[in-house]
Order: structure tokens, then C-alpha cells, then sequence
């Protein structure tokens, strides 16, 4: 009997039934609600990592001045052609420039200024000539500069609109925002960025057994980490976590509450009572009054009883309790949903091709999520599996940097087999 089967079993006396779905259309499904018109307008000092929600054009040419880029002399290129025949020019300086100041003397024939890099290119000149490519001489109060080398037309000068013209497309909307980013936006001047909001999400958990992590061990119970690990994914993803009071068992109240909660928040998770024990209260929350179910079972491991609803257009997903598979089913589902109202064009998890470094034998005919670690050996991505990588394993969440993605059709894979493995965030990237 397939797995999906024995659930459907157990369950028929309930009001939910199981309705399995493959782990890509159960994403796909999930991710298209996530809402993405949320923006905000926010300082570039806090704009790292955000998702620009509007196209930014430059205001104005960059650089916005002819620009020497050398301390010399401004000059006309057409004075030092005489140099060709071994002769030294001897030019006299009319002014001093530097950076910030614009001179108002322009370069006719015969003349030069002393120019610092950086500054305006005076009218009227055509190329600095670096100052160790000259001399000094002084005639009564004037100072001559003596060029011994011809230049060409415009050297050591960037002109205006190098780099940018007015008009053109500095950053387009969706670009994540960075150090070169911010460099561009802080050049032209753009203070403030229009980027998607932040989604804030609630986190319940539910099970009498759970005592917050101040509290001391009693017989029977265990802590509650799933939420603080949440709360450290959704963080992660670009999130605002808000963690609520646990559910109550009562399915009235539960549901109250959870609906509270999607009124307020932009998206909601919840950790454990998803499978058919008799306090599994979720199944039967998100199949009742104004929630729409988007799937209840998924055919992967771990994380099989992932579930998703939407209420009023907003998500509501409900993980494992178990701690392993939470985990993975916040990567798989709300972390793309999370990134997707973020502005993300990327919202799923890298996928790259790995050696697989031990033997990993498989189950059941579900997707498996395999914890594991990469590295390279020889030039080669080598996925080694964790030792323990249950549902209900806490422990090799931290020593992962990869999940090892083993196919439904497959029984198990062989050290050596090549892999798909979904790179974990801030692992590798
Ligand atoms: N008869 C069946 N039993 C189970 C099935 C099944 O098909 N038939 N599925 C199993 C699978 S697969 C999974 S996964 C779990 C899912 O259980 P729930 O999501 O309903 O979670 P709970 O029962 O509430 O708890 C499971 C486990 O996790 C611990 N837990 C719960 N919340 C937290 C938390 N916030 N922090 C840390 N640990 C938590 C809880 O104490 C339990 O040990 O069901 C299988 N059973
Ligand atoms: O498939 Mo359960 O949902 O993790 O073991």
C-alpha cells in the first residue's frame, strides 16, 4: 500500500482528505499567491539586500563634467605637436584647479593650468599632461610649464556622460540592491529607493508537550525550537518573523486565531498538528469555513504533510512539527513565497550537480530531501548524506549545507551516482 494510501486510511474519519501533489506543482501552486505588490520607500543606507520596486534612471550625465584623470597640466593637445621635432613647449600657466572648482579662465594657445585629478576640465582644453611629464621655469611673476612629449586629443580625460548618459537605465526594477548598487544610487544622488516590503510573517506552533526555551525540562516535554529556527528562516529569507502565542487545541479557538493572524500579517506559518493524530488540528482548519486548501500531503520526504491555504489572497502554510522536516518544508515552500514578495526573481533554491559521496538507500517512492554536505575533492562537488537525516532529527539541521535531492523513481543511489543538490542558503553563494 503507498504511503499516500495508509494516511487516506487512517483519516477517513475525518473531515480532510489527503490529496497528495508532486513536490514541484505543490511549489509552483504555493508561490503563485504570494503576493508581490507590497513596496516601500526606504533610505539607501538601509537598502542592502532589498529588491528595487521601480526602474531608476540617471538624472543627469555621469560624470557630469569633463573630469581630468591625472594631478598635471589642462592643456591644448594641438601646442605640444612641435614636440614631435624634439622640442620643448613651454606653456604659461593661468590658473589653478582643484576638485569642486570650476575655472573661469578658458585654455587658449600658449596656455595651461595646473589641474588636480578629479577636477573640471577647463574650457577650452583638450588634455592633461601628468605632472612628471613636466617642468617648471619661472619668468619674472610667471610660471611656464615645459612639455617635452606631444599628447593626443582628450588623454587623461574622461568626458562628461563616460560612464552614464541623462535619460539612460541605471538599475532596472527587480535588481537586488549591493555595495555597486548603492554606489550608482549614492552617485546620482537617489537618497531613497522604492523596494518591496518586507513581508512579516507570524510563526505558531501548537502541542501541549512544548516549553519556551527560559523554561526547565519537564517529564514528557520537549522545547520549543521549531519556532526560533523559523523565526531564523524567515529572517534569512528577508522576513519580519512575529512569534504568537502557541495555537490552542480547541479548533474553534485555533482557528480564530490563525485567522487573526492572516488579517494582520502577510503570511503565516505554523509548526506541528498537521498529521492525523487526534490533536493534529490543522488538516481539519484548513479545509474549514473561508480557507481555500491549496495541497495537504506532498509527495516528499521529509515534509510530507507540508500544507498550504490562502485566505483572502493571503498564505498560510503549515509544517511538520517534526523538526527536520519544518525545516525543509520552510525551504521548499516559504521561503520562495517569502522571497517572491521580496521582489526576488530567484526564488527557489540553487540547484547544482553533485558526485554523491556515500550510498543512500530510500524507502518509499516519494522525492527524498537528504541532508548532506558538499564539498570538493579532486576538482569535483562531492554531497555526502548526513548519518541521520529522519524527519524527526534535529541534530544534522546545523551540519547541512545541501539537501540531496534522491527521485521518486529511484529506490536509493550509489557513492559516485551523479545528484541534484538544492544549495542552502548562505552556503556556497
Ligand atoms: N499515524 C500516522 N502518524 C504519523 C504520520 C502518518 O502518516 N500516520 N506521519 C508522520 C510524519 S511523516 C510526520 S512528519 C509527523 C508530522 O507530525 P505533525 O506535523 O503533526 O507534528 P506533531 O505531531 O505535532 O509533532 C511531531 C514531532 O515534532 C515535535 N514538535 C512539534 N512541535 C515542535 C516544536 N515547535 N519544536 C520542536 N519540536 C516540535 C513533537 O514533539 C513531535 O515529536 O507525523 C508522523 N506521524
Ligand atoms: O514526511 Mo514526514 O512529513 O517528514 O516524515
Amino acid at each position: 500500500m503507498s504511503e499516500h494510501n495508509a494516511i487516506d486510511d487512517l483519516s477517513h474519519h475525518r473531515k480532510f482528505k489527503r490529496r497528495p501533489m508532486q513536490v514541484t506543482d505543490a511549489q509552483e501552486l504555493a508561490v503563485s499567491y504570494a503576493a508581490t505588490g507590497l513596496t516601500e520607500h526606504i533610505r539607501l543606507q538601509e537598502s542592502d539586500g532589498r529588491v528595487l520596486a521601480a526602474d531608476m534612471i540617471a538624472p543627469h550625465p555621469f560624470p557630469a563634467f569633463a573630469r581630468s584623470g591625472m594631478d598635471g597640466y589642462a592643456i591644448r593637445s594641438a601646442d605640444t605637436s612641435r614636440c614631435e621635432l624634439g622640442e620643448t613647449v613651454w606653456l604659461k600657466v593661468v590658473d589653478e584647479i582643484p576638485c569642486g572648482y570650476v575655472s573661469s579662465i578658458p585654455i587658449e594657445s600658449g596656455t595651461a593650468s595646473r589641474i588636480m585629478t578629479g577636477a573640471q576640465v577647463p574650457e577650452g582644453a583638450d588634455a592633461v599632461v601628468m605632472l612628471e611629464a613636466t617642468e617648471i621655469r619661472h619668468e619674472g611673476s610667471e610660471t611656464m610649464v615645459g612639455i617635452k612629449r606631444p599628447l593626443a586629443p582628450g588623454k587623461n580625460i574622461t568626458p562628461m556622460g563616460f560612464e552614464l548618459q541623462e535619460g539612460d537605465l541605471i538599475l532596472r526594477k527587480g535588481t537586488k540592491i549591493g555595495p555597486g548598487e548603492i554606489s550608482v544610487l549614492a552617485t546620482f544622488g537617489l537618497h531613497q529607493v522604492e523596494v518591496y516590503r518586507k513581508p512579516v510573517v507570524g510563526i505558531f506552533s501548537t502541542g501541549t508537550e512544548l516549553l519556551d526555551i527560559e523554561s526547565p525540562l519537564e517529564p514528557g516535554k520537549i522545547r520549543n525550537s521549531n519556532t526560533y529556527m523559523l523565526a531564523s528562516q524567515i529572517r534569512e529569507a528577508g522576513g519580519v518573523p512575529v512569534i504568537m502565542e502557541a495555537i490552542p487545541d480547541r479548533i474553534e479557538l485555533a482557528k480564530q486565531r490563525v485567522e487573526e493572524a492572516l488579517a494582520e500579517y502577510d503570511l503565516v506559518v505554523t509548526t506541528g498538528g498537521v498529521s492525523v493524530g487526534d490533536y493534529d488540528i490543522m488538516g481539519e482548519l484548513v479545509t474549514s469555513g473561508s480557507m481555500e486548501m491549496l495541497f495537504n500531503k506532498v509527495t516528499m520526504r521529509p515534509g510530507s504533510v507540508t500544507t498550504a491555504a490562502v485566505k483572502d489572497g493571503k498564505l498560510l502554510f503549515a509544517l511538520s512539527g517534526n523538526p527536520g522536516a519544518c525545516y525543509v518544508g520552510f525551504l521548499l515552500f516559504v521561503r520562495p513565497a517569502i522571497r517572491k514578495m521580496l521582489g526576488m526573481e530567484q526564488f527557489y533554491l540553487k540547484e547544482w550537480t553533485a558526485e554523491l559521496g556515500a550510498d543512500y538507500a530510500k524507502v518509499n517512492n516519494f522525492t527524498r530531501f537528504v541532508r548532506g554536505r558538499l564539498e570538493v575533492q579532486g576538482g569535483k562537488l562531492i554531497a555526502t548524506p548526513a548519518l541521520l537525516d529522519e524527519s524527526s532529527v534535529m541534530i544534522t539541521i546545523k551540519d547541512s549545507d545541501c539537501l540531496i535531492v534522491i527521485p521518486p523513481e529511484l529506490k536509493g543511489a550509489a557513492k559516485g551516482q551523479a545528484v541534484q543538490v538544492l544549495v542552502l542558503p548562505g552556503a556556497w553563494t
